[in-house]
C-alpha cells in the first residue's frame, strides 16, 4: 500500500459542500458533495439558499447548514475508504464575498471541540449571526451608494479596492449588518469569508484564520495598489459610516490578517478531524480561497489565457499581468502567489513572486436567457436551438443586421441592465421591434449579443497588460513542455493567431495565408466549464467572437484514453493549492518559494512518465488538457466589425432602461 501524500480540496459553494482527493502527481482520485437542498432538507433552501421577505433583495444561507454539511462530507469520505490519514495539505475554495460572523466565545468554543461530538452540535454558540449572506443577495443598494459618494465617486472605490461597490460584495453587506443589527455587530468578534471559514474550521485550533488576499479583493475594503496593500482606512470609515477612530480600529479587528502569501501553513489539521477520522497531525492547512479563482488554479492559466464558466451565471476571467481597475470588471489578486509583504505583514524582506492579477466579468444573465430562449422558441430542445445557430450563422462580409439584449434579471454589467430588447434592420441602422421577422433567430442573436459582450469587455482587459517582472530568486525555470504548437492541424481546426495589441496582423488557414484587419486584442486561449460548455455549436460560436480557441480538462485512463473530465474544477484547484503549500512546507533553501505553476507542471511532467514512460508523447493533453474547438478567422473577422454596433446598441438599451425607471 502507497505511503505517498494526498491532497484534499474543498469547495463550499452556494448549492452544494465538495470534496476532491488528490494523488502527488495531480490525478483526481475521488470526490464527494453534500448537496444542501437534498442532503440537508432541515435547512430548507431552495438551491441552497433562503429569501427575504419579497422586495427586500435578501439571499441567504443558514451557517450551521455548512457547518452540518461538513460533518457529512468527512463521515462520507470515511465511510468511501477514503485513506484520510495520508492527506497531507487542505485548502478550501468558497463562493466569493460572502461573510460568516463569529461571536466573542467561537475561539474558546473551536479550542474545546469534542472528537466524539459532531461538530454541528458543538458550534452553534460560535456564530453571532445565523446567516451567510449569499452572493444572489442584492439588499445593500444604500450602502453601495453611501460608500461610492463617501470615498468620492464609484471610480475612487474601484481604483483603491479593484471594483466600484458591489451589492453582494462583503463592504457593503458589513454595513449593512451593522445598521440593522447594531447589537449582533457588537456581539461578532471576527467576520469570515466562506473561504477562511472552513480554513478555520478544519485547523478548529481556537484561531479564527486570516483571510487569502485573493479573497479580499472581493470586499471593497482591502486596497490593492502597491506597498499600500491593506484594510483601507477611507473604506473602513465608509463601511462604519463614521470617522471616529475606535470604530474604524474595531472593524479593522474584527477583519483580522490577510494572508498575502496563498501557499503558507496557516494551522496544522485540527486534532477533531485527527481523532475522529484517523487523520494525520502532520497534514498542513493553507490559506483557503474564492470559488471562481480556485477553478482558474485548476487550470493554471497563463497571462491572457480566459476560462469562461457558463454555469448558472456566466463568469469570463482572464490573467492579466497589471492592476488596471475598471468600473465594469473586477480585478483580483492571483490566488496562488507569495506576493511583497503588505501594510500589515512583518516580514518585508520576503522573497517574493511580484504581484500578479485577474480580471473578473460576472453576469448574472447566463444560463437563463439561453434557456429561456431554447423553451419558447425551441421546445425546450438544446439541438432545435444548436440547429437555428447553425442555419444562421454569418458569412464572410456578413453586416449586424439584428441583435437582442435579454436581461430578464437586473444584470451586473451593465449595472442594473434589465428588460427585453430586439433591433433588426439594415446594419448601421437597426430599429428596435417587438419580434423578429425569423423568430428562430433569437437563438444565435442571444449567443451573439452575450459573447460579444465578452469579447469587447474581456479586450479592455488586454489592452495595457504586460508581464510583471519575477524576482529573480523564484523565475520558474522554462517549462519542460515544448510549445504549444502542431495541435491545430491535428485537430482540423484554425490557428489561433497570436494576441495583438496592434492593428493588423495574419490569420493563417492551413496553407493559405489571408489579410485581415484585427484591431481588438483577444484572448490567446479560452478554458470552458460549466453545464453549457457541455454544448459545441455554441461552444463554437464563441470561439469565432473571442477569435480565441476553445479548450478543455481532460483525463487519461489506461482504458478508454484521454477524455473530458467530469470532475469538480474548483475543489480541484483548491487542492493544487494544497500540493503547491506541501512542496514548499517539506523543501528546503529556494525549494521553500516555488511558484505555484511551477510545481504543477512538476506534477503533471510525472504523471506524464508514470503513464506513458518517458517516451511519452508531449502535448496539450499530456498537461491535461485538449482544444475542442478553434476559431473560423472569416466569421471571427465579421464578429470584430460588428463590435461597435453591438456597443451602440447596448448603450441605447441601457438608456431605455433609465427612462423607463
Ligand atoms: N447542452 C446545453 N446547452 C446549453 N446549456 C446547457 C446545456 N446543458 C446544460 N446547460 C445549462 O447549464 C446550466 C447549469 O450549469 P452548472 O454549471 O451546473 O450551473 P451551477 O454550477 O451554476 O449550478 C443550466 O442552467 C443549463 O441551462
Ligand atoms: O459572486 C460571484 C463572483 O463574483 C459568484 O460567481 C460566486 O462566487 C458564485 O458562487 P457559486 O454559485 O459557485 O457558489
Amino acid at each position: 500500500m502507497s505511503s505517498a501524500p494526498l491532497f484534499l480540496g474543498l469547495d463550499s459553494s452556494t448549492q452544494s459542500l465538495k470534496a476532491s482527493l488528490l494523488s502527488t502527481d495531480l490525478d483526481v482520485l475521488a470526490e464527494h458533495a453534500v448537496h444542501f437542498d437534498t442532503d440537508l432538507p432541515e435547512y430548507q433552501t431552495s438551491n441552497g439558499v433562503s429569501y427575504g421577505p419579497d422586495g427586500s433583495g435578501e439571499v441567504n444561507s443558514p451557517v450551521m447548514m455548512v457547518v452540518q454539511a461538513l460533518d457529512l462530507l468527512f463521515d462520507r469520505m470515511k465511510d468511501a475508504g477514503w485513506e484520510l490519514d495520508r492527506v497531507r495539505g487542505i485548502s478550501a475554495a468558497g463562493q466569493q464575498h460572502a461573510s460568516v460572523y463569529w461571536s466573542h466565545e467561537a475561539p474558546t468554543i473551536l479550542s474545546l471541540l469534542d472528537p466524539k461530538k459532531t461538530l454541528h452540535s458543538q458550534l452553534s454558540g460560535a456564530f453571532s449571526r445565523c446567516v451567510i449572506p449569499n452572493w444572489q443577495d442584492s439588499s445593500t443598494s444604500e450602502d453601495c451608494q453611501a460608500i461610492e459618494s463617501f470615498l468620492g465617486g464609484p471610480e475612487v472605490v474601484a481604483k483603491i479596492t479593484g471594483s466600484r461597490a458591489y451589492e453582494r460584495f462583503t463592504g457593503p453587506q458589513i454595513r449593512r449588518f451593522k445598521r440593522l443589527d447594531p447589537n449582533g455587530y457588537g456581539a461578532t468578534s471576527r467576520v469570515s469569508l466562506v473561504s477562511s471559514f472552513i480554513t478555520t474550521l478544519m485547523c478548529a485550533d481556537g484561531e479564527i484564520k486570516g483571510i487569502d488576499e485573493s479573497d479580499a479583493c472581493g470586499m471593497n475594503l482591502w486596497a490593492m495598489n502597491g506597498s499600500d496593500r491593506g484594510w483601507d482606512k477611507r473604506c473602513l470609515q465608509a463601511v462604519v459610516g463614521s470617522e471616529d477612530e475606535e470604530e474604524v480600529k474595531e472593524l479593522e479587528r474584527k477583519l483580522g490578517r490577510v494572508e498575502t502569501d496563498g501557499g503558507k501553513v496557516v494551522g496544522k489539521l485540527g486534532k477533531w478531524f485527527q481523532e475522529r477520522y484517523t487523520m494525520s497531525g502532520v497534514c498542513c492547512v493553507f490559506p483557503g480561497t474564492g470559488d471562481n479563482p480556485a477553478t482558474f488554479l485548476s487550470l493554471t492559466l497563463k497571462e491572457r489565457e480566459g476560462m469562461i464558466s457558463l454555469g448558472t451565471s456566466d463568469v469570463l476571467l482572464v490573467s492579466v499581468g497589471q492592476y488596471l481597475p475598471n468600473l465594469e470588471y473586477h480585478s483580483f489578486f492571483h490566488p496562488a502567489q507569495i506576493a511583497p509583504p503588505s501594510s500589515q505583514d512583518e516580514d518585508k524582506e520576503r522573497t517574493h513572486e511580484g504581484l500578479r492579477y485577474f480580471n473578473m466579468l460576472v453576469y448574472k444573465n447566463g444560463s437563463l436567457p439561453r434557456s429561456h430562449i431554447r423553451d419558447d422558441y425551441f421546445d425546450g430542445s438544446w439541438d432545435k436551438f444548436n440547429s437555428a445557430v447553425e442555419k444562421h450563422r454569418p458569412k464572410s462580409g456578413d453586416g449586424m443586421e439584428r441583435m437582442g439584449f435579454w436581461w430578464l434579471l437586473p444584470d451586473i454589467i451593465p449595472s442594473g441592465a434589465h428588460g427585453t430588447y430586439k433591433y433588426q434592420g439594415q446594419s448601421g441602422d437597426l430599429q428596435l421591434v417587438e419580434e423578429f421577422s425569423d423568430p428562430s433567430v433569437n437563438a444565435i442573436t442571444i449567443l451573439h449579443s452575450q459573447f460579444l459582450n465578452y469579447r469587447s469587455r474581456s479586450s479592455a482587459f488586454l489592452t495595457s497588460s504586460s508581464s510583471p517582472t519575477p524576482s529573480p530568486s523564484t523565475s520558474p525555470p522554462s517549462s519542460p513542455f515544448p510549445p504549444r504548437r502542431g495541435i491545430f492541424a491535428s485537430l482540423k481546426t484554425h490557428p489561433t493567431p497570436k494576441p495583438t495589441q496592434s492593428s493588423t496582423h495574419t490569420l493563417e488557414e492551413g496553407d493559405n495565408k489571408k489579410k485581415t484587419s484585427v484591431g481588438i486584442p483577444h484572448l490567446s486561449r479560452v478554458y470552458a466549464t460549466g453545464g453549457a460548455a457541455a454544448n459545441s455549436t455554441l461552444l463554437s460560436v464563441l470561439s469565432d467572437v473571442l477569435h480565441a480557441p476553445i479548450c478543455k480538462n481532460v483525463e487519461f485512463s489506461p482504458t478508454s484514453g484521454w477524455t473530458s473530465s467530469n470532475w469538480n474544477a474548483c475543489s480541484v484547484g483548491a487542492a493544487y493549492k494544497a500540493k503547491w503549500g506541501w512542496e514548499r512546507h517539506v523543501g528546503v533553501g529556494e525549494r521553500q518559494n516555488v511558484g505555484f505553476d511551477q510545481v504543477v507542471r512538476e506534477a503533471r511532467m510525472a504523471r506524464r512518465v508514470t503513464r506513458l514512460g518517458p517516451e511519452g508523447r508531449e502535448g496539450w493533453e499530456e498537461e491535461g488538457i485538449t482544444m475542442v474547438v478553434g476559431p473560423d478567422p472569416e466569421r471571427a473577422e465579421v464578429y470584430e466589425s460588428w463590435v461597435d454596433d453591438w456597443k451602440e446598441l447596448e448603450r441605447r438599451s441601457v438608456r431605455s432602461v433609465e427612462v423607463n425607471a
